[in-house]
């Protein structure tokens, strides 16, 4: 169950939202929200976790930013409210890397999302879903609607900010676009815009979605029907782009799938691993939220209005810890190799985390991730 509170009511000395328990998902209205593409979107709801107190002077935020099918359920078990498990359950929480007792985390579901952020699939105003009108955003939009969240929650400086994939490329953002208010960063498994193959794998997963005929022009919410069977094929493309096919051929070869012969119509082991990554999908996702999500990726380009990649990067003084995954083939480690290069305060060069699991890793590699958050937050001590 979620908490809905009033934002006028956060600027009393003891916000509501700050006595919610730990982890309670809890909704704050933000008002109209001012888009890069020269839009307006009106009545912006973002929903929130937090875990850990807001110290007095208000000092002492984290802020964990989910990638593209995550969300801000960062830590804690599955549940009816919460599907899948924290995605770094364990690296947060009381004596933890980021340990919860010195520092309050907030994890914001995203904008254009579909667990209780403003997405295609929530109302607007009239309470209509929006559907095929809901805009093209960015993921400068995601976070100026972040910042409009904390604003709301009276809260200014952040210790810092951490993400992987999309939350790494909000993580960026965030860092080059307000440097006053946040002390470090972790910029995990990004590249500083997309890439013509990222462009290409995500726009061919899109088509996936929006040629099934249950899309019906991207406005089936309400309608009985989904256009899930696009949503499991774009799952399956998007995995494979996810894992390093080295590991994948490892594990299954081209062996068939148990009690099932290829030859005589039955499927191969990979494509029943990837049916039922999709399947897992499918329960839990929203397909236009997919599409507006994937599009935010395509636009990614921190270069934008800001006189190009080179510019912006070096432009940026937060103290920052860029990290890359040596067999992620779709976030390849040179992507990591330009920001730290052309960041204006990287500390320490690039780093390298070893996984066979591709991009993936930033997810699965459990120790290394936990060295990362920890030396991420001690540069938010300075
Ligand atoms: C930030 C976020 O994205 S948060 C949301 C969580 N993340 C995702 O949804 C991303 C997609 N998922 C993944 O990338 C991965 O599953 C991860 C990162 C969550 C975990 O990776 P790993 O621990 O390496 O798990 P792996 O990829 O091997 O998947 C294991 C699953 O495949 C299933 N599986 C393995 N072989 C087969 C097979 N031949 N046929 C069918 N299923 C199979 C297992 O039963 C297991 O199922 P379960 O997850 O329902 O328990
Ligand atoms: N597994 C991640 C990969 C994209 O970063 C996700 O689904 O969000």
């Amino acid at each position: 169950m979620s908490v809905s509170i009033d934002p006028q009511a956060t600027t009393t000395h003891q916000p509501p939202w700050e006595r919610v328990p730990d982890g309670q998902m809890i909704r704050m209205r933000l008002g109209s929200l001012s888009l890069d593409n020269g839009q307006q979107l009106d009545d912006v709801t973002l929903a929130f976790q937090r875990w850990g107190a807001l110290s007095p002077a208000r000092d002492n935020v984290i802020l964990t930013l989910h990638a593209l099918t995550g969300d801000s359920h960062v830590t804690g078990a599955r549940s009816d409210e919460h599907p899948s498990p924290g995605w770094w359950d364990g690296l947060i929480g009381p004596g933890a890397a980021i340990d919860t007792d010195e520092w309050c985390v907030i994890s914001a579901n995203v904008l254009g999302g579909c667990r209780g952020s403003t997405g295609p699939s929530s109302p607007d105003s009239q309470g209509r879903p929006w559907g095929s009108r809901f805009p093209n955003i960015t993921v400068l939009d995601q976070v100026r609607a972040e910042a409009a969240l904390l604003d709301s929650l009276g809260i200014q400086g952040i210790g810092a900010v951490l993400g992987g994939s999309m939350g790494g490329a909000r993580a960026l953002e965030w860092a080059i676009e307000y440097p006053d208010r946040v002390r470090s960063a972790l910029v995990l498994a990004v590249g500083a815009r997309a890439t013509a193959d990222q462009i290409g794998t995500q726009t061919t997963q899109i088509a996936a979605i929006t040629s099934d005929p249950d899309w019906q022009g991207g406005d089936y919410h309400g309608t009985g029907r989904s256009p899930i069977a696009g949503l499991g094929i774009a799952r399956r493309i998007a995995h494979l782009t996810y894992r390093f096919e080295g590991e994948l051929d490892e594990r299954f070869a081209n062996r068939p799938q148990e009690q099932e012969n290829p030859l005589l119509g039955g499927r191969y082991a990979i494509q029943s691993y990837l049916e039922h990554q999709a399947d897992k999908l499918i329960e839990r996702f929203d397909p236009g939220s997919y599409v507006v999500l994937s599009n935010v990726l395509n636009h990614h380009d921190v270069g934008r209005n800001r006189g190009g990649i080179a510019a912006a990067l070096s432009s940026c003084t937060v103290p920052t810890i860029v990290a890359g995954i040596d067999s992620d083939r779709l976030y390849p480690l040179r992507l990591q190799a330009e920001i730290a290069e052309g960041l204006g305060n990287c500390v320490g060069g690039l780093q390298v985390v070893r996984s066979d699991k591709g991009h993936d890793g930033f997810l699965t590699e459990f120790d290394a991730i936990a060295d990362l958050l920890k030396r991420t937050v001690e540069l938010a001590r300075r």
